[in-house]
């Protein structure tokens, strides 16, 4: 049995391999209660993620996740996922703010875990196995969630720079000048801009480098947070490591600058075909394996570009070339786990595992560890009916 919510998973997680039966989720789409004293919102699986956050803002209150896809993801998919997105950095990931789940088990027994409390010490946390557990153990019915205070004073960096080295001596002064009230931070190579900008006709503020940054703040006095952003700005001119940028309060230029950014996965896609990763690195060697990945791949490939959530050491490595190449994909992978595992990395650092990295888990889990699932998935579904063939061998 396989529980569709959006749809927009990339890992195949969703997607049907042979004999499933299809669950849709699309009736459980009710907003249920949302407190703005405790900032608690509680809904029904498929609600729209875009859609719960919009009534979640009607009393001051932001779903702490947001992702390109929020315009057609559910809440019920990003939990089952542990979907992470543009602000891991500022609201951490689901497992901290999700309250509680209600879950419908294989056997049919409906298992309330629904919770109003973040601290509640009674025994095992239960709602972590499933949250993330790609519809495997259980199906999420029902969840609340913690959300954050909206800020009233947003602001956003787009910045150009000449080296990577740059890039990490950039992130460690926004953390130090911007302290809180840094929201986002994500890298955006040269070849990523300008697969968003050619494909979607955007123009980008500054002309082309070989990495720009995406700094947001957030926080609750325009004064204070622009003056804390101009001299960390300021700071990074004068140390040669930024070398031209812009830096907006403004509403729609701000949602320019972040539509550079978010429509980089489709311009790849809408350029040909394009194999898609989704690594955790240390950030000391995040980007090494771009260059290495182009050498590797040489002419067989039309692209390879390097961008994501550099605030949170995780990079999307997307290679793309005219049309679905098998030599170019056997000279991908394995190679790009192995390399990963090197680092001790995570081969999947927010798309989940699905059913397309089943065959790479072991380059980031132990035997152990993965033995230790098999029993929690023979414990919790005997029979293996909830989304078969996805994320065990
Ligand atoms: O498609 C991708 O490579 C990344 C998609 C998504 O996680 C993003 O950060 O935009
Ligand atoms: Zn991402």
């Amino acid at each position: 049995c396989e529980a569709i919510g959006g749809n927009t998973g990339l890992v195949g997680g969703a997607v049907p391999v042979c004999d499933e039966i299809i669950l849709s989720m699309a009736r459980l789409n009710k907003v249920l209660n949302i407190d703005e004293i405790t900032g608690i919102a509680s809904c029904e699986a498929a609600c729209i993620l875009e859609n719960f956050d919009a009534k979640a803002r009607e009393k001051g209150l932001v779903v702490p996740i947001d992702l390109g896809a929020k315009s057609s993801c559910h809440i019920g998919g990003n939990l089952s996922t542990n979907a992470g997105g543009l602000r891991v950095l500022r609201y951490g990931n689901l497992h901290g703010s999700v309250l509680g789940v209600e879950v419908v088990l294989a056997n049919g027994t409906i298992l309330d875990l629904m919770s109003n409390f973040k601290k509640d010490n009674t025994g095992y946390h239960l709602k972590h196995l499933f949250i993330g557990s790609e519809g495997t153990l259980g199906i999420i019915t029902k969840l609340a969630i913690l959300c954050q205070t909206v800020s009233s004073s947003v602001h956003v960096a787009f910045v150009g720079l000449n080296s990577f080295d740059s890039v990490l001596k950039t992130f460690l002064n926004a953390k130090r000048y911007l302290g809180e009230i840094l929201s986002a931070c994500e890298l955006i190579d040269e070849r990523s801009l300008d697969a968003s900008v050619k494909q979607y006709n955007l123009k980008s503020p500054i002309e082309n480098y070989p990495f720009h940054m995406l700094i947001e703040t957030s926080g609750s006095n325009a004064i204070h947070d622009s003056e804390k952003l101009n001299f960390f700005l300021e700071h990074c001119m004068n140390s040669g490591d930024i070398l031209n940028g812009t830096v907006t309060n403004e509403v729609n230029k701000i949602q320019e600058i972040w539509k550079l950014r978010e429509l980089i996965p489709t311009a790849l896609i809408r350029d040909g075909f394009c194999f898609k990763y989704d690594i955790s690195l240390p950030l000391r060697s995040f980007y090494d394996i771009v260059p290495v990945l182009e050498g590797h791949v040489g002419k067989l490939a039309k692209r390879v570009c390097g961008y994501g959530h550099l605030g949170d050491s995780n990079l999307h490595l997307n290679v793309s070339c005219e049309e679905y190449s098998r030599e170019l994909y056997e000279r991908i992978e394995p190679f790009i786990y192995e390399h990963t595992a090197k680092l001790k990395g995570s081969v999947s650092a927010e798309h989940g595992i699905g059913f397309t990295k089943k065959n790479y888990l072991k380059y980031s889990k132990s035997s152990e560890a993965i033995t230790m699932m098999r029993e929690v998935k023979k414990l919790l579904d005997p029979s293996g009916i909830l989304n078969p063939y996805k994320v065990l061998n």
